[in-house]
């Protein structure tokens, strides 16, 4: 098959109920991905993938109940393979297990155990480098990550989940099959790699539902 042919054709939506959802979609567009914004349910059936932007996770949990979005959601992604990437508050309503807020409302879509609010407060936000084994991202510059009252990864099923990078012994970077999920922002620097993998993810898991 033609290379062209696969790459990422499918609609990427990101979510826009709270936080900084513009930049994911400046960024993704800057790669040439079709974008739609997701408010409603209606939106979210026209989409074939989805980004959940950084920001607030209660809030934006709270928006998708009142919008009862949250089943289907779950449900696209959990049972018909929608891939999904999901930036810092993004991550944290992927995690299955949500350690100091169990009862928090969220998608709990992945096999991660996240902390919230891991750092401290929002002052103490910091900029660091970050390591992979990923080929995309070992070439260039290293990855550098922007921690924004961020959440961390505590736990994950080592079985299901893979490491894409990591900042000491803690997972900054994670992939369960068709899910992304990091802790830092991608989205607010030049680096653009981490959206193209997503993308990349896009256009395979497209590819495999054609053939299936
Ligand atoms: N930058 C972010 O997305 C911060 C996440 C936020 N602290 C939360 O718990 O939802």
């Amino acid at each position: 098959m033609m290379e062209a042919q696969t790459s990422h054709n499918g609609v990427i939506g990101v979510l826009q109920l709270q936080g900084d959802f513009a930049e994911h979609e400046a960024m993704l567009k800057s790669l040439g991905a079709k974008v739609r914004g997701v408010r409603s349910l209606e939106d979210l059936e026209s989409v074939d993938a989805l980004v959940l932007p950084g920001g607030e996770s209660t809030t934006i949990a709270k928006l998708l109940v009142a919008l009862q979005m949250m089943p289907r959601l779950k449900q696209r992604i959990v049972e018909q393979g929608m891939p999904v990437f999901g930036t810092c508050a993004g991550c944290i309503l992927m995690a299955n297990e949500l350690v100091d807020y169990p009862e928090q409302p969220r998608i709990g879509c992945m096999d991660i155990s996240v902390r919230r609010n891991a750092y401290g407060a929002q002052i103490d936000s910091f900029e660091c480098e970050v390591a992979s084994d990923v080929q995309q991202f070992q070439e260039g510059p290293p990855l550098r990550a922007i921690l924004i009252r961020a959440p961390e990864i505590m736990a994950f099923n080592k079985g299901a989940v893979k490491l894409l990078a990591h900042r000491g012994e803690r997972a900054v970077l994670v992939q369960q099959g068709h899910m992304l999920a990091t802790t830092f922002h991608p989205e607010i620097t030049t680096d653009s790699r981490i959206h193209a993998y997503f993308l990349q993810m896009v256009s395979e898991a497209l590819d495999a539902q054609k053939q299936g």
